[in-house]
C-alpha cells in the first residue's frame, strides 16, 4: 500500500479522465475487500504541497457502464489512501430551461431511480447499519464550494453560470429516459438527471467521507416537446468543453481548500461526516466476535470502529 496520504479524493466522470496542472507523484491501484477501483488512482501534489488522488469513474478508456462502476472499491480505495473528502464530477442532463448545456450546478438533493442492480452499502454482511441520508451531499463542503466554484468560474472568464441547491435524479441507464419519464421527473421536482451519484454518495456517507458533486450540464434530456430527445452525440458536443472547465475548477478549488482556509475551518468542512456512523450501527459491541469476517472488511473503511485500531468499539 502507498505511504503517501492524500487529503481529498477526486472522482472524474464522463469526459474527465485526468486533472491538469498538478505535479505527478505516483499512480497506485489498491486492492480493497471489494476489489479494485474503476481506474488506478493518480496521486498529485498541489502547488501548496497537499496531495490529492484522482480516479476515473468509468475507467481511463471509459469502459465501465454506470451500473457496473465498482462504487465500494472506489470509495474504499480513496479512504484507504487517507482521503477525508471526495469531490465528484458528473456530466448531467438538464430538466430546467434555465440550466443550459455548459452550466455548472451544485445539487443538494437526490431522487434515487436506480433499480437495485448496484450494491449501495458496505453493510451487506451480518453487521447492520442505517446511515442518515436526509442531506446526501455534505452541507459544509457544498456551501464552501458554492463560493469557490463561483470564484473559479469568474476567473475562467467565459461567464459560465453556477446553479446551486438543485435536485438531481439518478437513473439506472444506460439508456436515456423516455419523454414521459423526463416530464415526470420535472413534476417530481428534479432539476438535473444523470446515472452516477447513487451509490457513490451513500457509500461515501457510510465511510464517513464528506462528499460533494459538481455537475456539468450537457443536454436538455427529453422533456422539451418540440425538441428531439437526448442522444449520446448531444452529450459529446459539450463534454470536452465542460471537462476542460472542470479541470480548471478542480485545480482552483483544491488549492483554495488546501491553502485558502484556516486549518480549523478546513477540518470542520472536510470532517463533517466523521463520527456520523457511531449511532447508525446495530449491535456493534459484539460484532467483532460474532461476525469477524464482516468486521474485518469494515475495518478497511471504518478503522475507528472495527479492527485493531478501533477507538469507538
Ligand atoms: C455519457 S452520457 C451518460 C453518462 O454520463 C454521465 O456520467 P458521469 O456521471 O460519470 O459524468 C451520466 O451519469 C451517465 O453515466
Ligand atoms: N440526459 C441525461 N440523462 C442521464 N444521464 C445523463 N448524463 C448526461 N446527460 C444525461
Amino acid at each position: 500500500m502507498s505511504e503517501t496520504k492524500i487529503l481529498i479524493g477526486v472522482i472524474g466522470g464522463s469526459g474527465l479522465y485526468h486533472l491538469d496542472n498538478l505535479t505527478f507523484v505516483e499512480t497506485v491501484n489498491p486492492e480493497t475487500p471489494w476489489g479494485f477501483p474503476s481506474s488506478p488512482i493518480t496521486i498529485s501534489r498541489l502547488p501548496s504541497g497537499t496531495l490529492v488522488g484522482f480516479l476515473a469513474r468509468h475507467g481511463i478508456g471509459h469502459t465501465i457502464s454506470p451500473s457496473a462502476v465498482p462504487g465500494r472499491a472506489n470509495i474504499a480505495a480513496l479512504k484507504s489512501l487517507g482521503a477525508r473528502a471526495i469531490l465528484a464530477f458528473s456530466a448531467v442532463g438538464s430538466l430546467r430551461e434555465e440550466i443550459a448545456p455548459g452550466d455548472f450546478c451544485l445539487p443538494s438533493q437526490i431522487i434515487d431511480r436506480t433499480k437495485g442492480i448496484r450494491v449501495s452499502s458496505f453493510f451487506t454482511g451480518n453487521i447492520v447499519a442505517h446511515a442518515s441520508f436526509a442531506d446526501p451531499f455534505s452541507k459544509k463542503l457544498s456551501a464552501w464550494l458554492e463560493i469557490k466554484v463561483a470564484e473559479a468560474l469568474k476567473k475562467e472568464g467565459r461567464d459560465i453560470k453556477l446553479h446551486t441547491d438543485k435536485t438531481i435524479v439518478c437513473m439506472e441507464g444506460p439508456q436515456f429516459s423516455t419523454r414521459a419519464e423526463s416530464v415526470m421527473y420535472r413534476q417530481w421536482g428534479g432539476d438535473l438527471i444523470h446515472m452516477s451519484c447513487i451509490p457513490e454518495a451513500k457509500l461515501a456517507r457510510e465511510a464517513e467521507l464528506s462528499y460533494a458533486l459538481i455537475a456539468t450540464a450537457t443536454d436538455y434530456d427529453s422533456w422539451r416537446p418540440s425538441e428531439a430527445g437526448v442522444t449520446a452525440a448531444d452529450v459529446f458536443k459539450t463534454l470536452q468543453a465542460n471537462a476542460a472547465t472542470s479541470r480548471f475548477v478542480a485545480a482552483y478549488v483544491l488549492e483554495e481548500l488546501a491553502t485558502g482556509v484556516a486549518q480549523a475551518d478546513l477540518m470542520s468542512i472536510i470532517t463533517e461526516e466523521e463520527g456520523s456512523m457511531n449511532f447508525s450501527m446495530m449491535r456493534r459491541s459484539s460484532a467483532e466476535q460474532d461476525h469477524p469476517e464482516a468486521a474485518q472488511q469494515l475495518a478497511y473503511i471504518l478503522p475507528n470502529y472495527f479492527g485493531p485500531s478501533a477507538t469507538k468499539a
